[in-house]
């Protein structure tokens, strides 16, 4: 059976006006035919049928170019060992998955269509389940972390320092998955926001966004001597190695998490680029990393930290919004760039500055992951 990327991505374009059904529907199959998966998922299920749907909507949409994809598909296979994801739940989870499209994307069903996703699914199902198989030789499923500390720095905004009780792998810039006691089997991603350590400690900086389980569950009610749990590394945003550039690092709230790894990083590698970290909140008090900040430009000159506020008025600083604030500068398009925060604010800082001349190839953002 040979791959059919445009028979998969023809069919899935007619289920995915109705995602959100499918999704349920999806669950709804895989849980009525395999009652056992239940447990090995959360019991609040909004969130995880959003990451269902946004990693088959990338899956589909990058058929066509195989290395990218396969680097996803592994990372995803390794990841999935933390909810005790075996090589056997595959097979249910395809045949749910091919019920759900085959029932969605009725009108244009045929034979052909269904050999092109059972071959798609065989092959994605492949690399996860070699990946994980291989991981599981090398890496544990998931990291017990001790919570070494805890600074509340604003009413919402927590820095915790957590040491796992084996080395975490993790390159400056990545995110894990983060469990707390609180709530079991609910996982969600915030970035490191640290270069590795010698003592192998992480930190993540957490904002508690109304409703958010994880979020408030790790700025409200953890402490010194909590143990929490930690995925495995992931993502791509990570420092351009051999680029002499120097760099611009647009940071928005908490979104400053994965670029002061960055910026950590390429201090300690001994380079010495300008580099300029544009950092944003709505009011001062948001600032909640600036002192350290400050600290680091001191200690190492080419750093110029610029503080960005942009809902109040009696701010004595760089006043506005981030993506209006990067244009106010002399061009950019020299530099290697790195963009975390709100995905609006991502997204309309990324467009500003390729109108501005920067080329996308050196502008580096985040799939956005959220952190609830
Ligand atoms: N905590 C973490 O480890 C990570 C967080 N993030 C993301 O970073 C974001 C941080 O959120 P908050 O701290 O609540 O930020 P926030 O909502 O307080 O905004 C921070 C900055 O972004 C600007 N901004 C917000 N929305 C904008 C828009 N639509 N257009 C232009 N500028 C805008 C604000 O003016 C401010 O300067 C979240 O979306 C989170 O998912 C991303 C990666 C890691």
């Amino acid at each position: 059976m040979s791959l059919n990327p445009r028979l998969v991505k023809e069919s899935f374009s007619v289920v995915e006006p109705h995602a959100e059904r499918a999704t349920a529907y999806f669950y709804g199959r895989l849980f009525a035919e395999s009652p056992h998966l239940r447990a090995m998922f959360p019991p609040a299920m909004d969130v995880q049928r959003d990451r269902l749907f946004s990693a088959l909507t990338r899956i589909v949409w990058s058929l066509d170019s195989p290395g990218g994809l396969s680097a996803y598909l592994e990372q995803l296979g390794r990841d999935h060992r933390k909810y005790g994801v075996l090589a056997e739940h595959y097979t249910a989870v395809g045949n749910a998955l091919l019920a759900t499209v085959r029932r969605f994307a009725a009108d244009v069903w045929d034979h052909e269509i269904e050999a092109a996703w059972v071959s798609a699914y065989t092959a994605a199902a492949n690399l996860m389940i070699g990946a994980a198989e291989a991981d599981a030789g090398v890496s544990p499923a998931w990291w017990p972390a001790e919570v070494v500390g805890h600074e509340r720095r604003h009413r919402d905004i927590a820095v915790l320092t957590l040491r796992p009780a084996q080395r975490l792998p993790y390159l400056p810039g990545q995110y894990v998955n983060v469990q707390t006691a609180r709530w079991p089997r609910v996982w969600r991603t915030f970035s490191i926001a640290n270069a590795p350590r010698l003592d192998h400690t992480v930190r993540l900086h957490v904002r508690s966004v109304p409703g958010g389980w994880v979020s408030t569950a790790l700025t409200r009610h953890t402490a010194v001597g909590d143990t929490v749990m930690l995925g495995p590394a992931m993502g791509t945003m990570t420092p351009r190695e051999h680029s002499a550039r120097d760099l611009l690092c647009v940071a928005g709230g908490t979104g400053l998490a994965p670029l002061k790894a960055i910026v950590e990083h390429v201090i300690a590698s001994g380079r010495r680029p300008n580099i300029h970290l544009l950092y944003g909140a709505r009011t001062a008090d948001q600032l909640y990393d600036l002192p350290d900040l400050l600290r680091m430009a001191a200690a190492f000159p080419w750093l110029r930290v610029l503080p960005v506020v942009s809902g109040d008025p009696s701010w004595d600083g760089m006043r506005g919004e981030l993506p209006e604030v990067t244009q106010r500068f002399h061009s950019w398009a020299e530099h290697d760039v790195y963009v975390c925060g709100p995905s609006s604010m991502v997204n309309d800082t990324v467009r500003r500055l390729q109108a501005g001349g920067v080329p996308l190839a050196r502008i580096h953002r985040d799939v956005a992951h959220g952190e609830t």
